[in-house]
Formats: structure tokens, sequence, C-alpha cells
């Protein structure tokens, strides 16, 4: 079944809330964002993994104009076959002095085979002048044309009222008029948009007001269905979009994590969570919510964008403790410290342990490590003073658990069992006259009992180093075949160009199941580097 068969009837959209839309525009306005480039597969995975979400709209591209959204929707009509959402096409409304019938661009949205299609429409007097450079009476009927002919065409039709906000202040009686002429001809919902992005909430508050009054004028309170498109220029695109909710908006758009043009859109994932956990508004089916977090991070991956550590909601560290006094509060009561439950969003809560810990931080992160150290206070007292003296050495234990449990099982069972013990190490860097570097490190470790000598090379000191260690214990740890090494990250801690600065190096590692990082210090990038993958290898031989 094809996206064109399975459309329902225009206005019958089944949507999470009933008689509210939550309307994605990843693939067309996020993918506007400098830098980002989507593949057409691409796209089929990010519309994919949205319905999976359970968004009601997605909005794919503008098929007719950039040619490989033309491919994505006839690809689309073919291969997706969506649990919930509709696809949109999105495009403008026919060119001034013609006819929707004759738009090769409209033709070209009929043609994509969308249920859906989203026009932009300009309502701002001042663009109608000077952008389109045609009359007020031509843009309004450049709109109701477009949307009839859509709906003669049996697609759903919504309009973004571009720059809706700007042109509300410069002239709301047109502005409103651009409205009322869509909805009477039969638009789904029509969508203010703060294109420029300058709003910020009480200015969409009392748009939203002063609009649903004049619109009353003429209409029932059922047919004024409005939607909001908020652009994040002011940092409000979130904040401005549940302002329009709360004005009474049944609409709203944005994009995974705030992708989109200049600062970006309103991350619709934050909007979502904040309508679901706030105002109380399911507008996800069930079981969407706890998706977000996993859904947001997919689509980053590819967006090949770096996750934001820090997005509300979604960010790994949405809900991390740093601070002593929290984690102590959060012993008693998580709920203290925290606005929802991250689980709700199928986030996590995580303890950091650093030098701004206090004993409940470090019994609640051995709890979150299967460590119970409540009321060895003792133990507490000594892995709270070992961590702040290491940190202000240098250390930091919040990105490499690993370390911290070694430090842990150090103080409280008197260490993990270590596979080896180094006796010493050689490391020569060779820079050959063609340019070529290659490094060589030999290796002298007790393995059980046994002294063991390994030679091998690498394309750096730290590849050769782990590369002479896995040939030493090879025979003895088999299982040292399955740890590899991920991540790999040096900074320069004191002294930004003397060769005495201290290094701190960070070293991750996986065994297919789980990943785990280690921490090394020393003034020596070597030495530090040592360290990390010496704990690291420790670390993964012990894990079951
Ligand atoms: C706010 C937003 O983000 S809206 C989405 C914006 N996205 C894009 O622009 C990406 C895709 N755009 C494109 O590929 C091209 O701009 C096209 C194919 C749409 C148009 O290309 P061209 O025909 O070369 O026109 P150009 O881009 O120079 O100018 C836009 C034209 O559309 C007209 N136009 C702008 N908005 C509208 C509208 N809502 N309804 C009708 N016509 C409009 C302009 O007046 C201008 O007309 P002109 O060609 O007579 O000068
Ligand atoms: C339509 C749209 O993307 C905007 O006005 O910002």
């Amino acid at each position: 079944m094809t996206q064109a068969d399975s459309a329902t009837k225009p206005g019958e959209a089944e949507t999470g809330a009933g008689d509210f839309h939550v309307f994605d525009t990843t693939l067309r306005d996020g993918a506007q964002m400098e830098g980002l480039r989507y593949s057409v597969a691409d796209k089929l995975a990010v519309a994919e993994l949205l319905d999976e979400l359970g968004v009601d709209y997605i909005e794919g591209g503008w098929p007719g104009a950039i040619p490989s959204d033309t491919e994505f929707f006839a690809r689309a009509a073919d291969e997706l076959n969506f649990k919930h959402a509709r696809l949109v096409a999105f495009g403008m409304t026919r060119r001034a002095a013609s006819t929707a019938a004759e738009d090769p661009g409209f033709k070209a949205l009929l043609d994509s085979r969308a249920p859906v299609l989203c026009l932009v429409a300009k309502s701002d007097m001042r663009h109608v002048e000077q952008a389109l450079k045609t009359t007020p009476e031509e843009n309004l009927a450049m709109i109701a044309d477009s949307v009839r002919t859509g709906r003669e065409h049996d697609r759903q039709v919504f309009i973004d009222c571009e720059h809706f906000f700007d042109g509300y202040r410069h002239d709301p009686v047109y502005a409103a008029l651009v409205v009322k002429t869509a909805l009477d001809v039969g638009a789904e919902a029509v969508v203010l948009c703060d294109t420029n992005g300058g709003s910020i909430p009480s200015d969409i508050t009392a748009a939203f007001t002063d609009l649903r009054a004049r619109l009353a004028a003429d209409l029932p309170p059922e047919r004024i269905r409005l939607g909001m498109h908020a652009q994040n220029d002011t940092g409000c695109a979130v904040a401005n979009t549940v302002a329009a909710v709360e004005a009474g908006a049944m609409h709203v758009q944005g994009t995974a994590n705030g992708y989109g043009e200049r600062p970006g859109n309103a991350n619709l994932f934050t909007v979502i969570a904040n309508l679901e956990t706030k105002l109380g508004r399911k507008v996800l089916p069930d079981g969407g919510l706890e998706k977000l977090t996993r859904v947001s991070h997919a689509i980053a991956e590819i967006a090949n964008m770096t996750p934001d550590e820090h997005a509300p909601y979604t960010g790994h560290a949405a809900f991390a403790h740093k601070a002593g006094i929290h984690a102590s509060a959060i012993k008693a009561d998580p709920a203290l410290y925290n606005h929802i439950e991250p689980e709700l969003v199928g986030n996590d809560m995580r303890i950091l342990v650093t030098e701004m810990a206090g004993r409940a931080s470090v019994e609640l992160k051995g709890r979150e490590l299967g460590i119970d150290l409540a009321g060895d206070k003792d133990a507490l007292d000594r892995i709270t003073k070992r961590v702040k003296e290491l940190e202000s050495k240098g250390w930091s234990f919040e990105a490499a658990d690993a370390s911290f449990e070694l430090l842990v099982r150090d103080e409280v069972e008197g260490g993990l069992p270590r596979p080896f013990t180094l006796d010493t190490y050689r490391v020569i860097v060779d820079h050959d006259p063609n340019g070529a570097t290659v490094a060589e490190a030999t290796v002298r470790v007790d393995v059980e009992g046994e002294r063991v000598i390994s030679t091998a090379q690498g394309n750096g000191p730290v590849n050769a180093l782990d590369a002479a260690l896995r040939s030493a214990l090879a025979a003895r740890h088999p299982r040292l075949a399955e740890l590899t090494l991920s991540d790999f990250k040096v900074r320069i801690l004191a002294g930004s160009t003397g060769t005495d600065a201290v290094t701190r190096v960070l070293i991750s590692m996986s065994d297919g199941e789980a990943e785990w990082t280690t921490v090394g210090v020393a003034p020596n990038l070597i030495e530090a580097s040592w360290n990390a993958l010496a704990d690291g290898l420790a670390y993964g031989l012990n894990r079951r």
C-alpha cells in the first residue's frame, strides 16, 4: 500500500491527541540548516523514525523545487508504509497572475502523491508588495485558488503564513484576512510562522489572543484552526510554541533536535515533552514519549550531527547531577532534584563524581555501578577524599566511570584482580627520510607469575603500546581479542606550550556489549596513555 493509497480523507487524520496535530518539518525546514545534508536514503530512515515516535505529519521536502526531494517523494510513495503519520509535500501558493491548475510548481506537488500539502503564503503586506510584487487582492486569490485546487485533488492542505507576527504588528487587518481566507476555503489549519524568529512569548500570546477575537466575529470556534511555527532567533522557539498552544493553537510545527536555518527551529522533541508532561496534553500515541531520547539520538546519527549533550529532556546530561548537595537530596528522593522522571522520555538519571562530590554522590554512583556503599562511612570518606585529591591533580572521573569503579573496588575490596602488572615499557618513534612515521613499543609484563616480553609496531606510540601489550597477554587472555579501543582523547591541562604540562588521557573501550572509559594523568603523554590503557584492559578483562 502506498502513501497516497493509505491516505485517509482530508480532515480525518488520526492524531495522537484527537484534534491536535504534531507536525514535523525536520526533512524540510530542518534541512535548511547550514552544514546539514541528507541523502534520500537518510530521509527515508528519518521519516520511519518519526513515524515510529508517533508524530501526526511528516513534511518531507519540496518536490519539484529540489531534485532530491522529488526523488524522496517518489520513493516514499512506493517504499514507506507509515503506521501513524501522513506525509506532507511542502510548496508555495501558485504564482501571481496564474492559476494553480496551470502552475508547474503546484503540479509537482500533486505529482508527488503526498496525501497532504503545506503551502507557504505571504501574510505580511510588505512581503506582498516588495517580494511578491503583487496586490493584496491577488495574494488572497493565490491562497484561495491554491487551497481549493489542493482539496479538489483530495489533498489535506495546510497554509504556513510566513512572517505572520511581523505582518500582524504592521497590518493586523490584512494579516487576519489572509488567515480567514485560507480557513474559509477549507485549509485544515493555518500555521502562524515566526519566520524571522524575532518574537518572545508575550508577542505570541498577544497576537493569538487578538487574532482569535477578530476571527470569532466571522467564524465559529471549531473553524478557528491555528498552528504555530517558530524559528529560534531569540532562543524562545520552544517557549513561543508552548505559549501558542496555551493561547489556542491546535497544531505545532518543529524539527528533530531543533535543526533548522540560522539558530534553528523549535525543537519538536522539547515541545512534545513540555506539552505532555507540563500541560498534560497527550500528543503522541501510547508509548511514544518514552521513545523520545532514542529517536532524538538516532536522527542525530543519521544527520551526522553530534547529539547535543545538554538538550532538555533528551540530552545525555539532561538528568546528570554533579553537585554533592543535589546528590544528598536525591538520595532521599530523586524527585527533589529532577523536574520529571527521566524514564518518561526514555532518558536516565546519572550521578557524576568529581571534586564537587560529597559522600552522597559517591554512595549513589556506587549504587549505579552495583556496589553497595550505604552505611560504610569510612569507605565513603576515603573514596570522596581520594576523588577530590586526584581531581585537584587533573584527574576527571565524570567521564571515566570505569576508573571510578576501579578506585572504589580498590578501597572496599582490595581491588579487581589485575590480569597483568607492568614491569617496563619502551617506545621508539621513527621518522624516516621518506616522511613515514613508525612507532615501536616493547613491554615487559608479569602475567600470572610469568615474565613476558613483547614488541609490536603501530601508527603511533599508543597504538604500538596497545599492540605490544595485547601480544604479551594474548595466550593467557584470549578475551582480549574482543576488546576494541573506540575513542582516545587527550587534554593538556596546565600551560599551553610548556613540555612540563600535565596531560590527561581518556580512553574508551568496548567489548561489543558495553563501552567503558578510563582516565590516566601524568606529565608525559605516553605515561598518561599507558595508565588509561592498562586500566581499560584490566577493567574489560574483569567484566562479565
Ligand atoms: C520561510 C521558508 O523557509 S519557506 C521555504 C524556503 N525554501 C526554499 O526556498 C528552498 C527551495 N527553493 C527553491 O528551490 C527555489 O527558490 C524555487 C524553485 C522555489 C523558486 O526558484 P525561482 O523560480 O528561481 O525563484 P526565486 O527563488 O529566485 O524567487 C522566488 C519566487 O517565488 C515567489 N514567491 C515567494 N513566495 C511565494 C508564495 N508564497 N507564493 C507564490 N510565489 C511566491 C517570489 O516572488 C519569487 O518570484 P519571481 O520568480 O517572480 O521573482
Ligand atoms: C514556513 C517557514 O518555514 C517559516 O515561515 O519559517
